[in-house]
C-alpha cells in the first residue's frame, strides 16, 4: 500500500467522491438558523446559536428528529431554500464531492404553508449553480416522512409532481420503528411508474424485516443505512448477490446511538461481507461533521486503508443514479488520483 498512515488524511481529504445520504435541511448550521430566523420573524425555541449547539445531545433517532423539525422552520422562502443548498456544496466542493444526491423532505414546509414550488425551485437553482460554478454535479430525491400517513404522502407526491423533471428520485426517511415501508407501497409504485428512482432509509434502528420490505415492496434500489443487515445472514446474502448498496452514515450512528463508539462501528463488517457499502454524512450540521470528517474518523477508529478508501470512493460513484457517462468520468477521475497515489 503506497499510502503511509501518515499520509493517509490527506489522501482522504483529496480522495474523490459522491455523497449519497445528505438530507439538506440537517446541513442547516445553527448560525444560519439563526440568521433566517431573523430575517423572517421566526420565533426560536432557544436563545442563542451556542445554547441550540448544546442542546445537540441525542439518545436516539426521535430525540434528534424533534429537534431536527424546530430546525427547519426558519425555512420560508426560496431564497432560504437556496442559501441553505448553496451552504452545503461550498462544504461539499471543499471535501472533493463529484457528484452529490439530496434528500429533501418536502412535508416538513409544505404542512407550514410554504408552497412546493419554493421549495423544489430554490433547492434546483443551486443544484444547477453547483455544477455549473462548483463543477459539483446535484440531484434531488423527493422523502416522504414515513410518521405521517400514506394518504399524506400520496397528496405530497401529488403536489410534486408537475415539477419531477427537477428530482430523480423518492425516498422514505424519519421516524423508523413502527412505521415499516410496506405502509407506502402505493406511493412508492406510483413514483416507479412515473420512472423515478427509488431509495429507503431501512435498517437504521429498525430491523432486517424492513430492509426485506423495502426491497419487495417498494422495490428500493439502495437502502439508506441498512447497518442492522448483519443480523440476519440470509439477508446479507441477498444484499451481496444482488449488489445492493447500503448508505452508511458513520457519525450520524454514534450520535444516534445506534453504536457506542465508532470503533464498534460495523462498516468493516459490512465490507468484509461483499456489501456495497458507501459513507455519507447524513445531517452534518447535527452530527458533528461533512463527509471527510466521516471518512477521517471513521478510518481512524477502525483502522482502515487506502485500499478500504478506493473501494468506498468507486461504491459511491458505482451506486449513485448519474448516467453511465457521468459515472465513467467519475471512475476516470478516482482512477487517475489512485494511479497518481499508487493505489492501483
Ligand atoms: N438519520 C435519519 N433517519 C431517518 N430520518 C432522517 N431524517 C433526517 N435524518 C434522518
Ligand atoms: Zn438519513
Amino acid at each position: 500500500m503506497a499510502v503511509s498512515a501518515e499520509r493517509l488524511p490527506d489522501f482522504l481529504r483529496g480522495l474523490p467522491k459522491a455523497e449519497l445520504h445528505i438530507h439538506i435541511e440537517g446541513s442547516l448550521e445553527p448560525e444560519l438558523i439563526f440568521a433566517m430566523a431573523e430575517r423572517n420573524q421566526v420565533a426560536l425555541a432557544y436563545p442563542d446559536v451556542a445554547s441550540l449547539r448544546a442542546a445537540y445531545a441525542f439518545s436516539d433517532l426521535q430525540s434528534f428528529l424533534d429537534i431536527y423539525y424546530a430546525g427547519a422552520s426558519v425555512l420560508l422562502t426560496e431564497a432560504d431554500f437556496f442559501d441553505m443548498a448553496w451552504a452545503y456544496f461550498l462544504r461539499a466542493k471543499a471535501d472533493n464531492i463529484l457528484h452529490s444526491e439530496l434528500f429533501f423532505d418536502p412535508q416538513t414546509h409544505t404542512a407550514r404553508g410554504v408552497p412546493m414550488a419554493t421549495v423544489i425551485d430554490g433547492l434546483r437553482r443551486a443544484c444547477d449553480r453547483a455544477q455549473i460554478e462548483l463543477g459539483v454535479r446535484a440531484e434531488l430525491i423527493l422523502c416522504f416522512l414515513r410518521h405521517l400517513s400514506e394518504e399524506d404522502a400520496l397528496a405530497t407526491y401529488e403536489e410534486a409532481r408537475p415539477h419531477r423533471g427537477k428530482f430523480i428520485g423518492v425516498g422514505l426517511d424519519s421516524s423508523e420503528v413502527g412505521h415499516p415501508p410496506e405502509k407506502f407501497a402505493r406511493v412508492f409504485a406510483q413514483a416507479r411508474k412515473d420512472g423515478l428512482r427509488a431509495v429507503a432509509h431501512a435498517g437504521e434502528e429498525g430491523p432486517p424485516a424492513y430492509i426485506w420490505s423495502a426491497l419487495d415492496v417498494l422495490k428500493a434500489e439502495r437502502i439508506d443505512h441498512g447497518v442492522q443487515a448483519l443480523r440476519d445472514p440470509a439477508l446479507v446474502k441477498r444484499l451481496a448477490e444482488e449488489g445492493v448498496p447500503l448508505t452508511v452514515c458513520p457519525l450520524s450512528n454514534i450520535k444516534l446511538c445506534v453504536f457506542k463508539t465508532l470503533a464498534e462501528h460495523n462498516l468493516r463488517a459490512l465490507l468484509d461481507a461483499g456489501l456495497i457499502a458507501t459513507v455519507n454524512s447524513d445531517d452534518p450540521a447535527y452530527f458533528g461533521g461533512y463527509l471527510n470528517q466521516n471518512f477521517l474518523e471513521t478510518f481512524d477508529a477502525l483502522g482502515l486503508d487506502a485500499s478500504h478508501a478506493a473501494t468506498l470512493a468507486r461504491n459511491s460513484f458505482n451506486a449513485s443514479f448519474a448516467s453511465a457517462a457521468q459515472k465513467r468520468d467519475d471512475l476516470d477521475r478516482l482512477d487517475a488520483y489512485l494511479d497518481q497515489a499508487g493505489v492501483r
